[in-house]
C-alpha cells in the first residue's frame, strides 16, 4: 500500500485477501472504515465488471448494507472506503466460536436477511454471493456485505431467485450448527437435519429441490407462516421442550 494512504488511513488490521482484492480495517481521526483494495491485475481482468460493486453501493442505503464512502483512483492505488459494519462473520461465529443457533436465533436471524434481499430485490439487485463469510453478526444485527458479485436484476442471466438458494444455504449453515455428527454415513441435510415439515418444505423450495419460489414477496410470507406456526404462540416465542412437543 502506498505510504500516503498509510497516512491518510491507519491501517488496523489486513482482514483479508479476495481473489479480487484486498480488505483493510483502517481508521482516520476517531472512526473506523473498511479499504477495499482492487487487485490491479483483476481490475484490468474485469473491465466493467469491476464498476457494479460501486454503482450498486451508490445506489443503496441500507441500515444493513455498507455505505460507500468514497472512490479511490490512483495510478498506484485503486479502491474504495466503505462504512465499517460491526459483528463478527457467521462464518467465525459457527466454526470458531462454535455458536449453537436454536430455532429462536434462526428465526431472527432469517427475518432480517429476507428484509434485506427485499430492499436489495425492489431496488433490481441481485446480491448472489450471501454466503457466511460475507453476513456479519454482533448478536442481534445481520449486516451483508460484499457486493462483488451483485448485478442489476435482468431476468435473464441475473434473475432475483438465484439468492434464494443462498439464502437456503445459509440457513442451512445455521442448523447445523445444533447437529451432532455420530459417525453416521452423510446423508442429505433434508434426511439428517431434525426440521418440522414445513420447514424442510420451505428450505426445499429455497433450495430449488421443490418448487422455486418466484419472488422475494413470496419467500417472505412463507418465511413467516412457517416459522410462526410453530415458534410463535400467542404472540410470544414457544421455549426449547414446547417446540420439541411439537416435532413428536
Ligand atoms: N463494510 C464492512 N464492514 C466490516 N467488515 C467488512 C466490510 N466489508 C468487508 N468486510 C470484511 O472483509 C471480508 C472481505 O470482504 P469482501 O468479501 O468484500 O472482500 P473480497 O475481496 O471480495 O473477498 P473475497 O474474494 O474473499 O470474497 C469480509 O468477509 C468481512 O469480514
Amino acid at each position: 500500500m502506498p505510504s500516503e494512504l498509510i497516512i491518510e488511513f491507519t491501517v488496523e488490521k489486513i482482514i483479508g485477501e479476495g481473489r479480487y482484492g484486498i480488505c483493510y480495517q483502517v481508521s482516520h481521526g476517531q472512526k473506523t472504515y473498511i479499504l477495499k483494495q482492487l487487485k490491479r491485475g483483476m481490475l484490468e481482468k474485469a473491465g466493467a465488471k469491476a464498476q457494479f460493486e460501486e454503482d450498486i453501493l451508490k445506489s443503496l442505503q441500507h441500515e444493513s448494507v455498507p455505505r460507500l464512502i468514497r472512490k479511490i483512483e490512483r495510478e498506484d492505488f485503486c479502491g474504495y472506503v466503505l462504512e465499517f459494519m460491526e459483528g463478527r462473520t457467521f462464518e467465525d461465529i459457527i466454526y470458531f466460536d462454535k455458536h449453537v443457533f436454536e430455532r429462536e436465533e434462526i428465526y431472527r436471524v432469517g427475518s432480517q436477511l429476507v428484509e434485506i434481499l427485499k430492499y436489495l430485490h425492489s431496488k433490481s439487485i441481485v446480491h448472489r454471493d450471501i454466503r457466511v463469510p460475507n453476513t456479519l453478526y454482533d448478536g442481534q444485527k445481520v449486516n451483508l456485505v460484499d457486493f462483488g458479485l451483485a448485478r442489476w436484476i435482468n431476468n435473464k442471466k441475473y434473475r432475483a431467485d438465484m439468492d434464494f438458494a443462498f439464502l437456503g444455504d445459509f440457513l442451512l449453515h445455521l442448523y447445523y450448527s445444533s447437529f451432532e455428527f455420530k459417525g453416521d454415513k452423510k446423508r442429505p441435510w433434508y434426511d439428517e437435519l431434525h426440521l418440522h415439515q414445513k420447514e424442510l418444505l420451505f428450505l426445499k423450495r429455497l433450495m430449488g429441490v421443490e418448487q422455486r419460489y418466484k419472488s422475494i414477496l413470496e419467500v417472505e410470507h412463507e418465511f413467516y407462516e412457517t416459522f410462526e406456526a410453530f415458534i410463535l404462540k400467542d404472540g410470544a416465542m414457544l421455549d426449547k421442550e414446547e417446540i420439541y412437543d411439537l416435532f413428536l
